[in-house]
């Protein structure tokens, strides 16, 4: 899955540390979406290599020990149980990642009291309703879980609970324990031969209908999105919702909490249910309208139900739904076991760990997933594409609005052989950070253009020769703004620029109509002239006194004495007087200095 980072400890190019991470505005700054060059003061360092640049990680819920230990190899650890929000938001904004379970609401107030610290959190569990994705998203900060390790636990719960709920259990046993002997009382229902409906066919679902199948019932599912050769392997008949609520003993729930699944067993499907129906919930107690539920079963729609989850958790001491003599309640336990507390921790303490170091987070909730290979081999051009973006908005005069971008790839693959996404993500970066303080990663990307009204399209221009690169240049193109350096506009009315990477190195090779060649490091002077001999001597003469050095120089003209376009790559940024006596030279019709 995504991913934005290369491999920290080893990402050498040319000379250059290229690492693509989560951050770049972190106090962890290790993991920033960052160019370390050799000769500046390197701005992400190697992991092993520094000590205090560890970063925190919270965990708010309890976790198993294998999993504290794998984080306490690579990051500071601050276990805090039971925290109330206002604590969890104080403490967040000292905290690189979190890590919670079911019981910790991470709502849009904890990502705003990070002030973009967090970067990850990581659910130890399937559901993320907890989690507001929204806010995640907009922040740049990445969400994973771990999504398989709980799956037979809960599994096990919902079989658990159909039993228990069938030979009454649990109110059996209270009544033993009360000193009574009700043998006529607890008379149960048989399994065998009964119709369950589950409802949710993925992971947890399709291991309930397994292992229901094993106790010789008939099982049937309704899931929209299951694949019914998965279900057809099993066994178990993928029905209409209608049918699976008009014709089940018992209903078992196993879908995901979302705005429509919210409520999704309500008066209305409750009326429509077999008559004795019996539920069992181990999903999430919002699919259930709880009053309906009690309606429901006082109707005698519903014989019995059996509930691990609650709309509210805890739910209220005096939840007629909790003390209803029909119902078996357990308080959220379908993940806990030994066995799965250690997977579940084990699992999420690798995705946390694996994102803080900008690896692949295979189980990330909240951002594309790129594969490792492609990353690999993109990083060169995920850098041409971040200073194409940066210097292309660089270029824009003040009060033209940017809204419309068009990224051209060219390239001699074949034209669905290219994953831009990781590349449209680092030039809409380029194109957002210099003019405003957002901070912007694969994670947010895509929401922060859409939310600002940049519209950004792309197109593949398919060239001959060896697909052996994966791209030969990326061309930015701004449409409707004026440009404070008139010749950046091509002929087509756009400010245009154009690179490729060249042994390794993003190279600046086309801006307008003028072909350069300068590779795009520190900072960068255009001067547009009358093509003259002495011109490259006059502007660089004026640095050398300024003692400003000069790392490369091309010139670029439509024909020898006419107009010409030099590109100087310059160490430091020049002061505002030298700037000026470089416009003063008659010959320098307009000039442009931009931060790589
Ligand atoms: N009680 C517990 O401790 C416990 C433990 C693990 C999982 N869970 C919960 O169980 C649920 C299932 O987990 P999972 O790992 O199987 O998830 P999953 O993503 O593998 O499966 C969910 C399934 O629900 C289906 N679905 C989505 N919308 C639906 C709809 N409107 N109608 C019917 N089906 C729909 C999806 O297609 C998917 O196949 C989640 O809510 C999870 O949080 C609870
Ligand atoms: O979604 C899940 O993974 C389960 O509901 C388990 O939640 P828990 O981690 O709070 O036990």
């Amino acid at each position: 899955m995504a991913t934005y980072a290369t491999n920290l400890h080893t990402a050498s190019l040319n000379n250059k540390l290229s690492s693509l991470s989560l951050s770049s505005n972190s106090k962890f700054s290790s993991f920033s979406l960052t160019v370390c060059q050799p000769r500046h003061k390197p701005r992400c360092i190697v992991l092993s290599a520094n000590v205090d640049a560890k970063p925190t990680v919270l965990v708010a819920e309890k976790l198993g020990e294998a999993g504290l230990k794998l984080l306490k190899e690579f990051a500071n650890v601050d276990c805090s149980y039971n925290l109330s929000p206002e604590e969890l938001c104080t403490k967040i904004s000292l905290c690189d990642a979190l890590i919670v379970r079911s019981g910790t609401k991470v709502n849009r107030e904890v990502f705003e009291s990070s002030s973009g610290r967090l970067k990850v959190v990581g659910r130890a569990g399937v559901g993320i309703d907890n989690v507001d994705l929204a806010a995640a998203t907009e922040h740049g900060c990445l969400v994973v879980n771990a999504p398989t390790a709980n799956t037979v636990a809960a599994a096990e719960h919902g079989i658990a609970l159909l039993t228990a709920m069938a030979r009454n259990v649990a109110q059996a046993d209270a009544s033993v324990k009360a000193g009574k002997w009700q043998r006529n009382k607890y008379v149960g229902v048989s399994l065998v031969g009964k119709k369950l409906a589950v409802l949710g066919f993925g992971k947890v679902g399709s291991e309930v209908a397994r292992r229901a199948k094993g106790l010789g019932m008939h099982v049937v599912a309704y899931d929209p999105y299951a694949p019914a050769d998965r279900a057809r392997a099993i066994g178990v008949d993928l029905v209409s919702f209608e049918e699976a609520l008009a014709t089940a003993d018992f209903i078992s729930l196993h879908m995901p909490l979302t705005p429509s699944t919210s409520k999704m067993l309500n008066d209305e499907t409750f009326a429509k249910m077999k008559k004795g129906v019996r539920i069992i919930n181990v999903a999430r107690g919002g699919v259930i309208d709880e009053e309906a539920l009690v309606k429901a079963i006082d109707a005698g729609i519903v014989a019995q139900a059996a509930l691990d989850v609650f709309a509210e958790e805890p739910p209220p001491k005096d939840s007629k739904l909790v003390q209803h003599e029909k119902v078996t309640v357990t308080p959220h336990l379908g993940a806990s076991t030994v066995e799965a507390q250690e997977g579940v921790a084990i699992e999420i303490a690798e995705a946390v760990v694996g994102a803080l170091k900008g690896e692949l987070a295979a189980t990330a909730v909240n951002a594309p997933m790129v594969p490792a290979e492609v990353i690999t081999e993109l990083k060169p051009y995920v850098l041409l594409a971040e200073k194409l973006g940066r210097l292309a908005v660089q270029l824009v005069a003040g009060g033209s609005g940017v809204k419309s971008v068009k990224v051209s790839y060219g390239s001699a693959r074949a034209a669905d052989d290219l994953d831009t996404r990781l590349l449209r993500a680092m030039i809409t970066k380029g194109l957002i950070e210099p003019i405003s303080s957002v901070f912007v990663n694969l994670v947010n990307a895509d929401f922060t253009a859409k939310q600002r009204g940049l519209r950004i399209t792309e197109e593949r221009i398919t060239l001959d020769g060896s697909p052996e690169s994966p791209l030969n240049f990326i061309q930015v193109q701004i449409a409707n703004v004026e440009s404070k350096f008139a010749s950046a506009i091509s002929e087509t009315g756009e400010i245009k620029v154009e690179g490729r990477v060249k042994d390794g190195i993003p190279h600046l090779t086309k801006i307008g109509s003028f072909e350069v060649d300068v590779s795009l490091e520190g900072n960068l002077l255009l001067c547009r002239q009358v093509d003259q001999p002495g011109m490259i001597g006059k502007v660089g003469s004026i640095l050398g006194e300024e003692n400003v050095n000069v790392s490369f120089m091309s010139v670029g003209r439509i024909a020898p004495r006419k107009q010409a376009v030099m590109a100087i790559g310059v160490d430091d940024q020049p002061k505002k007087e030298s700037l000026k006596r470089i416009g003063d030279i008659p010959a320098i019709e307009e000039f442009v200095f931009l931060k790589l």
